[in-house]
C-alpha cells in the first residue's frame, strides 16, 4: 500500500486529503504548523470514510517524522493570492515555507516523489528541485490539469457539449503568460479552430488564461481548490497506477521546447518513476514568441530568489 503525505492542511490540501482518501490508494499523513488542524481534519476524514465507505487510514501531524518513507509527498503549504495580488507577490513569503518544507521532506522521505502546488507554482516547484537535490523526474508541480481543465469547462460550456468530450491544452507558466493551444484543443476530434470563430477562441482563451483570479476575486479571501485538488489526484493516480498518461505538469526542462534549467508547463508522461518523458507540440509563431516571453519572466524569478 502506498504512502501519501500532504503538507498544509487548508483549502487545497484537505480537499486533496478527502479525495485521495475516497480513490482508496493507501494511508495519508496530513502535516501543517498549526496545532490541531490537521488532526481535526484527519479525524473528520476518517469518520466520513464510515458513511462515504472508505477504510483509508488517515493520520494528522504537526511532526514532519511522521511523514518518514512517503512514496509521495505533496506540497500546499503556503500563503494563498488575495483580490488584486499576482501569484508572484507570494514568492518570498511562500520561498521561506517551501525551504523549511522540503527539508523536511530530504530528511525524512528521501525516496520520495514531490508534487508541488503552492504559489507561484513553477517558481516554488524550483525551490523544491534545489532544496530537495533529488532528481528532475520526481520533482514536478501540478498547474497545467488545473488550466487545461478550466479551458475544456469553458470550451463545453461555450459549445453545449458535455466537459468529458473536449481535450484542451495549455502549456506555459502558471500565471499571466500561461499559452492556452486552440490548434492542439478539439472536441471528439475536431480542433477548436473549426468549431468557433477567432473572437469566441480568444474570449475563452482569455478567461482561462485569468481563471484563478476570477474565482480569488469572487472568494475575497483564498483561492480555487476544488478543480486544483483534483488535479493533484489525477496525477498521484497516474503514479501511483504507473498509468504513463500524458498530462500537463510543470516539468523541468533540459532543452525541451528551447529551455534549459527552468520548471514549466507541458505536456508529460506520468508513470511510476514520476516524469518519464516530455512531449514537446508544435506550436505557431506567435507561440513560440509567447513561449519565450513567459520563460523568460519565470528565469527572472528564478535569478532573484533568496535560496
Ligand atoms: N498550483 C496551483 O494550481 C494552485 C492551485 C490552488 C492553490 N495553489 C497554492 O497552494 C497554496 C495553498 O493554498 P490553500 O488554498 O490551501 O491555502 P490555505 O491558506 O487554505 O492553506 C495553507 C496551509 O499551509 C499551512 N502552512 C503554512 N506554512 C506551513 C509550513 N511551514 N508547514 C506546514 N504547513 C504550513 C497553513 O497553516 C495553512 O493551513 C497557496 O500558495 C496557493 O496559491 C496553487
Ligand atoms: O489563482 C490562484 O492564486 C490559485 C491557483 O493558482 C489557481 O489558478 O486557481
Amino acid at each position: 500500500m502506498a504512502k501519501i503525505s500532504v503538507i498544509g492542511a487548508g483549502n487545497v490540501g484537505a480537499t486533496t486529503v478527502q479525495r485521495l482518501a475516497e480513490m482508496e490508494f493507501g494511508s495519508i499523513v496530513l502535516v501543517d504548523i498549526v496545532e490541531g488542524l490537521p488532526q481535526g481534519k484527519a479525524l473528520d476524514l476518517m469518520q466520513a470514510g464510515a458513511i462515504v465507505g472508505y477504510d483509508t487510514k488517515i493520520k494528522g501531524s504537526n511532526d514532519y517524522a511522521d511523514i518518514v518513507d512517503s512514496d509521495i509527498v505533496i506540497i500546499t503549504a503556503g500563503a494563498a493570492r488575495k483580490p488584486g495580488m499576482s501569484r508572484a507577490d507570494l514568492i518570498n513569503i511562500n520561498t521561506k515555507i517551501m525551504k523549511d518544507v522540503c527539508e523536511k521532506i530530504k530528511q525524512y522521505a528521501p525516496k520520495s516523489i514531490v508534487i508541488a502546488v503552492t504559489n507561484p507554482l513553477d517558481i516554488m516547484t524550483y525551490v523544491a528541485l534545489e532544496i530537495t537535490g533529488f532528481e528532475p523526474n520526481r520533482v514536478f508541480g501540478m498547474s497545467g490539469i488545473l488550466d487545461t481543465g478550466r479551458f475544456a469547462s469553458f470550451i463545453a460550456d461555450e459549445l453545449a457539449y458535455s466537459k468529458r468530450d473536449v481535450e484542451a491544452m495549455v502549456i506555459g507558466g502558471h500565471g499571466d503568460q500561461m499559452l492556452p493551444l486552440p490548434q492542439h484543443s478539439s472536441v471528439f476530434g475536431t480542433p477548436l479552430p473549426e468549431l468557433l470563430g477567432e473572437d469566441v477562441i480568444a474570449g475563452l482563451v482569455e478567461r482561462t488564461i485569468h481563471g484563478g483570479a476570477e474565482i480569488v476575486a469572487l472568494l475575497k479571501q483564498g483561492s480555487a481548490f476544488y478543480a486544483p485538488s483534483a488535479a493533484i489526484v489525477q496525477m498521484v493516480e497516474s503514479i501511483l497506477r504507473d498509468e504513463k498518461r500524458i498530462l500537463p505538469v510543470s516539468a523541468y526542462l533540459q532543452g525541451e521546447y528551447g529551455q534549459k534549467g527552468i520548471y514549466f508547463g507541458v505536456p508529460a508522461k506520468i508513470g511510476c518513476d514520476g516524469i518519464e518523458g516530455i512531449i514537446e507540440l508544435e506550436l505557431t509563431e506567435e507561440q513560440e514568441h509567447a513561449l519565450k516571453e513567459s520563460s523568460a519572466s519565470i528565469r527572472e524569478n528564478i535569478e532573484d530568489l533568496d535560496i
